[in-house]
C-alpha cells in the first residue's frame, strides 16, 4: 500500500470526524448560521494566504522547475480561483466577501498556520505532508456530497461544493499524493515518521477549523480572567 493510502486507512476516524462535524454537515443541509460562515470565511481568507506563504517555503526547496510549476500552479489555483468558492458561501448571506475579513487569525487557525510553516523548515516531504490534509480534506468530503446527496441547483453553497468536488481539485490531490508517495518511499524511516506527524497534526486542526467557525472563537472570547489577571496572590 502507498504511504498517503495508509495514511487514509489509519486516520480513517480522522476524515470521518471531518465529515461528521456539525459545520460541515450545516453547509451540506444549508442550515449552517450566517455568524458562523462568516466567521469562517474571514479565517479562511487569511488561512489561505498562511498557506500561500507555505507554497514559498515548498517553492525555495525545489529540486528542479517541475516542483517550481506544481507549487506555482498550487499557488494560481488557490489565488484566483478559490476565493469564488469563498464567494458564494458569504453571498448567500447578503455580505460582501472583501468586507468579511478577520483581522487576525484565531487561536485554532493561527496554531494550523503556525504547523504548516514549521513543517516548511523541515523537508520537502514533510511540508508536502502537513499541506496535503487541505487539499484531501475538501476534495474528499465534497465529492461524498455529490456522491450521497448532491448539493442541486439550488443549493446556496452549490458554487463551494462544486469548486472542491471539481476534476481541478480531486487531480490537484491526486498529485500530491503521487508526489508525497515517492518523496516517502525515498525518505529513511525518521522522515517518514515526521511526514506522518505533520499530516496527522494537520489533519487534525481541519477538524478544529470546523470548530473554531462553529464556536466564533476569537481570542476575544478567552474568559476574562485570563484577558484581565487578577493581581497576583
Ligand atoms: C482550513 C482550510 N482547509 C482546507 C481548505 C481547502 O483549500 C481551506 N480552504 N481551508
Amino acid at each position: 500500500m502507498s504511504f498517503t493510502a495508509e495514511l487514509r486507512d489509519t486516520y480513517a476516524d480522522l476524515f470521518e470526524a471531518f465529515w461528521s462535524h456539525p459545520f460541515f454537515q450545516g453547509l451540506l443541509d444549508a442550515t449552517a448560521s450566517k455568524e458562523a460562515v462568516v466567521h469562517y470565511v474571514g479565517q479562511d481568507r487569511q488561512y489561505l494566504a498562511a498557506f500561500l506563504r507555505c507554497y514559498g517555503l515548498g517553492m525555495a526547496k525545489a529540486p528542479d522547475t517541475d516542483w517550481t510549476r506544481f507549487f506555482l500552479e498550487g499557488a494560481r489555483i488557490m489565488l484566483e480561483e478559490e476565493p469564488d468558492a469563498h464567494r458564494a458561501l458569504v453571498a448567500h448571506f447578503g455580505v460582501d466577501y472583501d468586507t468579511s475579513q478577520a483581522p487576525r487569525l484565531a487561536p485554532t487557525a493561527q496554531a494550523y498556520a503556525n504547523h504548516m510553516e514549521l513543517a516548511g523548515h523541515d523537508t520537502l516531504g514533510v511540508l508536502m505532508a502537513a499541506l496535503l490534509p487541505c487539499q484531501w480534506s475538501y476534495a474528499w468530503a465534497t465529492l461524498r456530497a455529490y456522491r450521497e446527496e448532491t448539493p442541486g441547483p439550488d443549493h446556496p453553497f452549490r458554487a463551494w461544493f462544486a469548486f472542491y468536488a471539481s476534476e481541478e481539485c480531486q487531480s490537484l490531490v491526486a498529485e500530491y499524493r503521487t508526489r508525497i508517495d515517492a518523496l516517502a518511499a525515498a525518505a529513511g524511516p525518521e522522515e517518514r515518521g515526521r511526514m506522518e506527524r505533520a499530516f496527522v497534526d494537520s489533519m487534525y486542526y481541519e477538524v478544529a477549523f470546523w470548530q473554531m467557525a462553529a464556536s466564533g472563537e476569537t481570542w476575544e472570547r478567552l474568559p476574562s480572567r485570563v484577558l484581565e489577571p487578577r493581581d497576583a496572590q
